[in-house]
């Protein structure tokens, strides 16, 4: 039987998790969690501390195995089968909350670093790269703004720049689906409205899975909400419509 009989809906996911359930000393951190995305959809996750948020980030990546359920990538892969390494390079990035440059190297370096197949020995050599790393990275580039930082140190960036930094070394990695944790956890209002632009132009090309609190950040995001509460899904839509489910005030937004 092929993995995609196990699929309870018809349409197409870039990720499907159903039933998924994960214990830790007899606590369930996930309770038989299911939610599913669309190739090419950005999906915003909130929900209290303790919701279970970055658990359901280590299942799909590997870091976590769950003690039951079902999780496909692309309709095709169950990942929870493959570790993180595996699961990262089938095309699933994963960028956590603080930033993980290296900051005595330039941006330049952090990016060049970071690419799908990394430096030949002869390019590390001769410190060239070739044209469609060299593309690559003036792609990156312009998608974070960076391009007059280049051959600066990432260490002397600011916050925000580091963060986005971060998520253009992922983009060298080539993911179809990102997996991002608050991001604009420490960012001003600026780049957090920024960081708003940058994911949208990033969900035409890529899926996303972006784990936040900052409400406003959210709603510039202007994407579907999926609210989880004891490691499943309390409400999912619009985030104008989550705001108003009485359950989500009530273990969530008005606290
Ligand atoms: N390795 C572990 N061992 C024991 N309990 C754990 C472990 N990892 C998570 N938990 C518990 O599982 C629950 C879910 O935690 P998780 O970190 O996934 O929530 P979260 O939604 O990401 O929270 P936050 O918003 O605070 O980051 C919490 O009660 C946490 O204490």
């Amino acid at each position: 039987m092929s993995l995609a009989k196990t699929k309870h809906i018809d349409q197409p996911t870039v990720l499907y998790m159903d039933g998924v359930s994960v214990s830790f000393d007899g606590f369930k951190a996930l309770n038989s969690l299911s939610l599913f995305i669309e190739p090419g959809e950005m999906r915003a996750i909130i929900g209290p501390n303790g919701a279970g948020k970055t658990t359901m980030m280590d299942v799909i990546t590997g870091k976590t195995r769950p003690d039951e359920g079902t999780i496909l990538f692309n309709d095709q892969h169950d990942l929870t089968r493959f570790d993180e390494a595996q699961v990262a390079n089938m095309g699933v990035g994963r960028k956590f909350q603080k930033p993980s440059v290296i900051e005595s190297l330039t941006v330049f370096e952090n990016l060049e670093m970071s690419l799908k197949g990394g430096r030949s020995v002869w390019q590390a050599l001769t410190h060239k790269l070739t044209s469609a790393k060299q593309d690559k990275i003036d792609e990156i580039l312009s998608m974070i703004d960076l391009k007059d930082r280049l051959y600066e140190d990432a260490g002397s960036l600011s916050h925000g720049q580091k963060q986005w930094l971060e998520i253009g070394m992922l983009l060298g990695q080539e993911p179809e689906l990102l997996l991002i944790d608050e991001p604009a956890a420490g960012m001003t209002d600026e780049e957090t409205m920024k960081t708003a632009e940058l994911f949208k132009e990033l969900s035409k090309k890529h899926s996303l899975m972006v784990v936040e609190h900052d409400m406003d950040f959210i709603e510039a995001l202007d994407c579907r909400v999926t609210v989880l509460h004891e490691g499943s899904v309390l409400a999912e839509g619009s985030l104008a419509n989550v705001k108003n489910n009485q359950q989500v005030i009530e273990v969530y937004l008005g606290r």
